[in-house]
């Protein structure tokens, strides 16, 4: 994939068109349909849940990085509001759904993370350690634009069931969706300043986060263990 657009393109649109398979694999992945239709199994969603518990972790940590790699005081608010907000809206819907699935917290929170968790999160922390604030937004736009894209489809049409309801509706909420805008400006912002071989690896980093977000579903949906 060359790293070369049309001049006028926001940088986000064309990350948009090189990653359509990407995308559309993830939106047929089982979990998720299952998930809409309210027929996901409970350990499938309980498996994905604990291991989301761990990642979001990681996540705010990242999130943190990107605070201090900040170039503009309203880019390092930014990044402080966001971390923050992982602490306040996802890791308390957590609490809150392990809770009415009858997990005992302090034991989701004590489990090995599983091998794609491992990978992506290493994966994120490495890019957010080694690499600019460029390839670190790069990696974690994913993280929001797919919950954005995957809780505005899913809400629709929401299910019966309470609990995959309250999930899709935390990542069709507006306050979410404003987030993920502001990603998505910053991006576009950067790129625009970014040499032809920045511009490569914030795509390589993309597509890799994208990838690990369509695994990260497939393995709570196949209940993947470390096989020794
Ligand atoms: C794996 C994963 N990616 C993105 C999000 C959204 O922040 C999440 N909760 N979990």
């Amino acid at each position: 994939m060359p790293a070369s657009r049309g001049t006028a393109e926001p940088f986000h649109q064309w990350l948009d068109a090189q990653t359509r398979t990407l995308w559309e694999a993830i939106f047929q992945l089982p979990f998720l349909q299952e998930l809409a239709a309210g027929t996901l199994a409970r350990d499938r969603f309980a498996y994905f849940l604990a291991q989301d518990v761990l990642y979001l972790e990681q996540f705010a940590k990242v999130l943190a990085r990107g605070a201090t790699l900040a170039d503009t005081p309203e880019t390092r608010e930014m990044f402080l509001r966001h971390a923050a907000n992982v602490a306040r809206v996802e890791e308390r819907l957590h609490a809150e759904l392990a809770s009415r699935l009858g997990l005992d917290w302090d034991a989701v929170r004590q489990k090995e993370p599983a091998p794609v968790t491992v990978a992506y999160t290493d994966h994120l922390l490495r890019v957010a350690h080694t690499g600019g604030l460029s390839e670190l937004v790069a990696a974690v736009l994913p993280c929001y634009w797919v919950y954005a894209r995957v809780g505005e489809r899913l809400a629709n049409r929401l299910p019966e069931d309470e609990i995959y309801r309250r999930w899709i509706l935390t990542y069709a909420d507006r306050d979410f969706h404003r987030s993920v805008d502001e990603q998505l400006r910053l991006i576009d912002r950067l790129a625009t300043a970014a040499g032809s071989n920045e511009r490569e690896r914030m795509e390589r980093w993309f597509a890799r986060s994208l990838r690990y977000e369509w695994m990260f579903w497939d393995q709570a949906y196949r209940d993947l263990a470390w096989p020794v």
